[in-house]
């Protein structure tokens, strides 16, 4: 396994450079939203605009696994099966997961699923039973990282979003240690998890690929690893443009586009 960009290997001049929030000239061209600006178009999303969480949720999902099965296609991961640990935390990230998870499987990956809290909501419980009768499995607990680094081919974290605040509260903060001692490449869905929304994190997770949707998040610059992908394809013009998001143009029909 390989992981791009992992802090401790990283010179401290190359270790400045890459936290200094440097970002492409494309990706400079998009809007880095605040945390409270991502909550804001959320809720207007949904207030203003008549979505529902589970219509942005699927598309949301659907996303993160056609970036996935782009930036690491069945034929290039090192383990033969295509197993994947998706890590779900208790909020829409978590949701995301678990859309994204139902959607590698039907994209030829074997993904297995850890949910350790589970909010008592029936969006929640729908995707799960629509994970379980798709045979994708579900863990009972976080393995060792060694376990994880020798059954996986990726981890996707899908434990917080952009709602995260404050320290990292259990079980998350036991998972999130294992994490940060594996090697297996980890991709993040919408923000690594443990990292400020806006200010990142100095020793945090380092993730190989970061899948923002709607529009990255400011910790966004702060991203080192190998992919970044822009996600959510749902965001109606006049949203957009009251935000001024900036954002790039998907090519034809595609719901992914890739911003590194
Ligand atoms: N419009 C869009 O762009 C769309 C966005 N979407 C997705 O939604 C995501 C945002 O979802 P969100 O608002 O539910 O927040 P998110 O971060 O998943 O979870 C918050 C939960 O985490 C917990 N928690 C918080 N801090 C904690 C701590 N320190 N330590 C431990 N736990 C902590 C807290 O749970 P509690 O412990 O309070 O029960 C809280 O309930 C967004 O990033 C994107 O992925 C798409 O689905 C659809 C369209
Ligand atoms: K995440």
């Amino acid at each position: 396994h390989r992981r791009a960009c992992p802090l401790v290997s990283l010179t401290n001049s190359l270790y400045k450079e890459c936290f200094s929030g440097q970002a492409s000239t494309m990706a400079q061209s998009i809007k880095y939203l605040g945390q409270e600006e991502a909550q804001q178009i959320d809720e207007e999303l949904f207030s203003e605009y008549g979505f529902s969480v589970d219509q942005l949720m699927e598309l949301a999902g659907l996303s993160c696994a056609t970036a996935i099965t782009r930036a690491y296609p069945t034929s290039s991961l090192v383990i033969a099966r295509p197993s994947l640990l998706v890590i779900c935390g208790p909020g829409n990230n978590g949701g995301d997961g678990l859309v994204c998870a139902r959607h590698l499987k039907l994209f030829g990956y074997a993904p297995t699923i850890l949910y350790p809290k589970r909010p008592n909501k029936l969006l929640f419980q729908g995707l799960t039973t629509q994970c379980e009768k798709m045979d994708i499995p579900f863990l009972t607990e976080m393995p060792e990282a060694m376990v994880v680094d020798k059954a996986y081919n990726l981890v996707i974290d899908a434990i917080f979003g952009f709602s995260f605040k404050g320290a990292v509260r259990e079980p998350f903060g036991s998972i999130l240690d294992v994490l940060k001692k594996t090697t297996v490449p980890i991709v993040s869905i919408d923000i690594p998890s443990g990292w400020d929304v806006e200010q990142g994190s100095t020793d945090g997770l380092q993730p190989d690929m970061l899948i923002s949707l709607t529009a990255p998040k400011k910790s966004a610059k702060h991203f080192c690893g190998r992919y970044h992908y822009l996600g959510g394809r749902f965001v109606p013009p006049a949203m957009e443009k009251k935000y001024q998001l900036n954002l790039p143009p998907y090519p034809n029909t595609d719901c992914v586009y890739q911003l590194q």
